[in-house]
Formats: structure tokens, sequence, C-alpha cells
């Protein structure tokens, strides 16, 4: 008799607890929903006389629905009545595809007190970067086989307030191994980095052609980029001169002096006839060469143009410290603008924007590269000691805008540098434009709105004080970052979960 009755109820038991998980999961996602954005809704419209779009900027609104973008509609096509539910209306603020930064270090794990996820990615959500993708170095141990990819994506777990992807680092170790090389790249790594000049970072050793050529090999049958850092040293004697403590170490211009253009030439120029073989028909088709933060806008630029009219498969970028600053205004001591390469003199910088302006740089991206305080030796000023990097971030939208206004850039030029064309190179097909269908990743700013770097304005940086921005004046308030349709940051304010996941390569 019991074990009947017991028949009986077992099924609607069974049915009660699947009833009651349905709840669980349905309340954990709303719960979830509820962190990771400071939106409570999540299909909405965003409205705006200023949408960039591919086909050009227009007044209109975009639908989000479940993270996507799921449709636009210009206000001149008379639809405006068709929108229903919830309208968020920006008014004049520009809606754009939130920045896709291809060059960042965030030091995760390994080196955290140098930046780390959290602080990294809480700048760029404030900044209106909405995907980065983090170097091989500066963490701790480099990314160069499948097990280190694994310690960063774990040290990334609910840590990253943005989307992040990860490039491999190219070793002498691991450039000749292709099974190493190839875990890695099965792994999920969008693509490799390596430099042909120390690194400044003792287990991240520099390549050279040889190994360089291996890795393309193994790229192509990936189809993902090779990203260089191209500086070969130069030992001339007057390099070994300025070392030899006759000249000041405190003055940018000696500084300047140990790394010329010559560094990079030297390196593009050994480049270029690898990247030969990424041609149609080549050993290396289906590989793509880029050369990372060029600062020389002269004869490096010269053979980069002339490789890529050959049919060389070969991009470039170049950062917003090259574009904003030139070395006559670097102060003695000011080892906050210690970067590599250097950021060169004025005729230079011109030329840089020339070349931009022109379409022979492809595009932009930050070389957030910071460390300690003690390390950039803010007191002691000693430019041939301190770490060089420039400390970035959360800037590079304003400073892109305000130093390029002069050259009277557009709205649209800034989303083909900052995401159109860095989320083709990463492989990101549903990122980079507000398009039907991609990410809803969006960035709203006010290009009008002018503000100060002062120590009241909210930095999430880890290390304010080492960046070369602090102190400036700048224009274009960012005022709200969308990640996959998560308002991941509204006006000094974060979602309370950190929401963003790591992208890794099929
Ligand atoms: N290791 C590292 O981040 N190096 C970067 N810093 C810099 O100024 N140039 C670089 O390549
Ligand atoms: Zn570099
Ligand atoms: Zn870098």
């Amino acid at each position: 008799m019991a074990s009947v009755l017991l028949w009986r109820v077992l099924p609607l038991l069974a049915l009660l607890a699947s009833f009651l998980f349905f709840f669980y999961v349905q309340n954990s996602s709303k719960l979830s929903h509820k962190e990771c954005s400071l939106l409570p809704h999540q299909s909405y419209w965003i409205t705006s006389k200023r949408i960039v779009t591919p086909q050009g900027v227009i007044s209109g609104a975009v639908e989000i629905r479940g993270g996507k973008i799921a449709s636009i509609v210009k206000e001149e096509d008379g639809r405006g009545n068709s929108k229903v539910g919830h309208i968020v209306d920006y008014g004049e603020a520009v809606v754009m595809p939130g920045l896709i930064d291809v060059h960042a270090h965030l030091d995760d794990p390994g080196r955290a007190e140098w930046e780390g996820f959290p602080s990294g990615t809480k700048a760029a959500a404030a900044g209106g970067i909405t995907t980065l993708v983090d170097m091989p170095l500066n963490n701790f141990p480099s990314t160069v086989s499948q097990e280190t990819l694994k310690l960063k994506i774990e040290a990334a777990e609910e840590r990253i307030y943005v989307d992040i992807g990860f490039w491999g680092g190219l070793v002498p170790e691991n450039a000749f191994n292709s099974s190493i090389l190839e875990g890695l790249l099965n792994a999920g790594v969008l693509g490799l980095k390596s430099f042909m000049c120390p690194s400044g970072i003792n287990d991240f050793p520099m390549t050279n052609a040889s190994h360089i050529k291996e890795g393309l090999s193994i790229l192509a049958k990936y189809r993902r980029p090779l990203l260089v850092h191209a500086e070969i040293q130069q030992e001339s004697e007057s390099h070994l001169e300025l070392k030899d403590g006759s000249h000041d170490p405190r003055s940018y211009s000696t500084y300047l002096q140990t790394r010329p253009p010559s560094w990079e030439e030297a390196a593009i120029r050994e480049l270029v006839t690898l990247t030969k073989e990424t041609r149609t028909g080549g050993l290396a088709e289906g590989a793509q060469l880029h050369i990372v933060h060029l600062s020389d806008s002269s004869s490096s630029l010269d053979l980069i143009k002339e490789a890529k009219s050959s049919g060389d498969s070969i991009t470039v970028e170049t950062c917003p410290h090259y574009l904003a600053f030139s070395a006559e205004e670097i102060q003695d001591g000011d080892t906050r603008f210690k970067c590599s390469p250097p950021i060169r003199d004025a005729a230079n910088n011109k030329k840089l924007w020339k070349a931009l302006l022109e379409g022979h740089i492809d595009m932009l991206s930050s070389d957030h590269s910071p460390t300690l305080p003690e390390l950039k030796m803010l007191d002691d000023g000693n430019f041939l000691k301190a770490w060089g990097g420039i400390s970035s971030l959360q800037f590079v939208l304003p400073v892109t805008w305000s130093y390029g206004r002069k050259y009277g850039i557009t709205l649209e030029q800034l989303a083909l540098w900052w995401s159109e064309r860095p989320a083709k190179f990463a492989g990101q097909e549903l990122k980079g434009a507000i398009a039907v269908g991609n990410h809803a990743d969006i960035v709203i700013w006010e290009p009008d709105v002018e503000f100060e770097l002062n120590d009241d304005y909210p930095v999430y940086l880890k290390h304010p004080s080492i960046s070369a921005y602090m102190g400036t004046k700048l224009s274009g308030r960012v005022s709200a970052t969308f990640v996959r349709g998560n308002l991941v940051y509204k006006e000094g304010k974060h979602a309370p979960a950190a929401c963003g996941v790591p992208i890794l390569a099929k």
C-alpha cells in the first residue's frame, strides 16, 4: 500500500522539483542581469541625433534585445512610433560602437599590482572601451603555452567588466615547437605577438627572423595575425656613449637618441622580406603581419606602404601618445612619457597624423603599459632606468578626439580606427559596428564637453599618477558604456558585477 502511494507521489515530486528548478534558473538569471547592468531592461531602445553606423551618422534609434542590436531606425523614415518598450534618449550625445583596444597590458596574473583585470577593465569601461585584447607579457608567467593561457583565463573569471581576448607569445622557446604553438592557438589565442628587441620582461625573450618565419607559417593555417614589436637594436658608437654617463639621463633627448628611428626601420625592413610569403601563393598565405605602435613616420612607414602595395598581408597601428605628444614638450625627468619606440619630434607627429588620415595606418590602440610608480622612477627622473610604457587606457577616446580635432577628424573615422578595423583584425565579426545582429557594444559620449584630468577626476586605473595625460585638458566625455547590452558604466558608476567574458578563438 505504502509503495503504491510512493509511486503516485514520486512523479508529482519530480514535477514540483522541475518547477522549482525552472523558477530558480529564471530568478538567478534575472538577478545576474541586475548585477551585470545598471539598466534593468533586457529589451530597450537607445535614441540620439548622432548614431555612428558604417553607413554614416544618423539621427534615430537602436533597438537592443538580448544583448544584440535588433534593429536600427532612422528618424527620417518616420517609423519613430514603432518603438515600444523602454527608451533611453541620449539627445545630441554621440552613440558610437564601443572601442576595441587590440593592444593593452593588464599584467594579470602575476603582476596585478601593476594594473590587474578589475581596475584595468573598469578604466576601459569608463573610457568607452568595450573589448580589449590583452598582451601575453608583463603578466607572469608570460602567456606562451596552453597552460599559461589557462592561468590567464582563470584570472579573468568574474573579474572583467568588458570583454577580453588574448594574444599568445611567440618566443624562441616555442617558435620551433609546433605542438606548443598549436596548443596555444587551439586553446583560443586570437593570434601571436613577438618582440625583435628585448621586451623588458625576462621570461619573454626576443625573436629573430627565423622564429618569426616559423610563427607566420603556423598562423597561416589558423588565419590569425602575428603582431610584432618592430625595433632592432643598432649598436652605434653614439648609443654606447649615451649610456656611459656623459649625457644627462634626466633629459628626454638623451633617451630619444638611444632609440633612433633607424631601430624601427631596420626591424621593418626585415619584416617586409618575410611578409612576401603572405602574398597569394606564398608559403604563409593566410597569415597577416601586424606592426604594433609605429612611431617613425618616415622610412619605416614608406617600407610598410610599399609592402602593402605589393600585396603583402601587413597592417599597422599607432597609439594616441604618438599622436598627442612630441619630444620637444617633454620636460626633463618626466618619465611618465617614456615608452618604446619613443615619442619623436613634432615634425614626425605631424607626418603620423597625415599617414593616419590618408589611410596608411590601419588602426589605433592604447599600448597601455603601466607599472608601479616606483619603477616609473618619477622622483629620480632617470629616463634610462625608468619603466618604458604609457598609461592611458581610460583616456584614449577623448585624447584621439581632442588632438585630432585640429586635423578635422570625423566620428566615422574614429569608429573606423578604434572599432571597425580592430574588430576585423581580431576576428570579431559580431563586434566593431552598430549594425543589426551585432553585439550591443556601445559608447555614449559628448564631444564638446571639456574636462581637466586633475586630482578630483575619477580615474579607475590602479596608478593614475604615472599617466602622461594627468594634468591635461581634454574634450569628449564618456557618459555611458554598454557591453553586449549591459550598461556597465554610467556617469562615474560601474555595474556591481564584472560580467565581461573571455573571447576565445575557435
Ligand atoms: N613590456 C612592455 O610593455 N613594453 C612596452 N612598453 C613600451 O613602451 N613599449 C612596449 O613595447
Ligand atoms: Zn611593444
Ligand atoms: Zn605593448
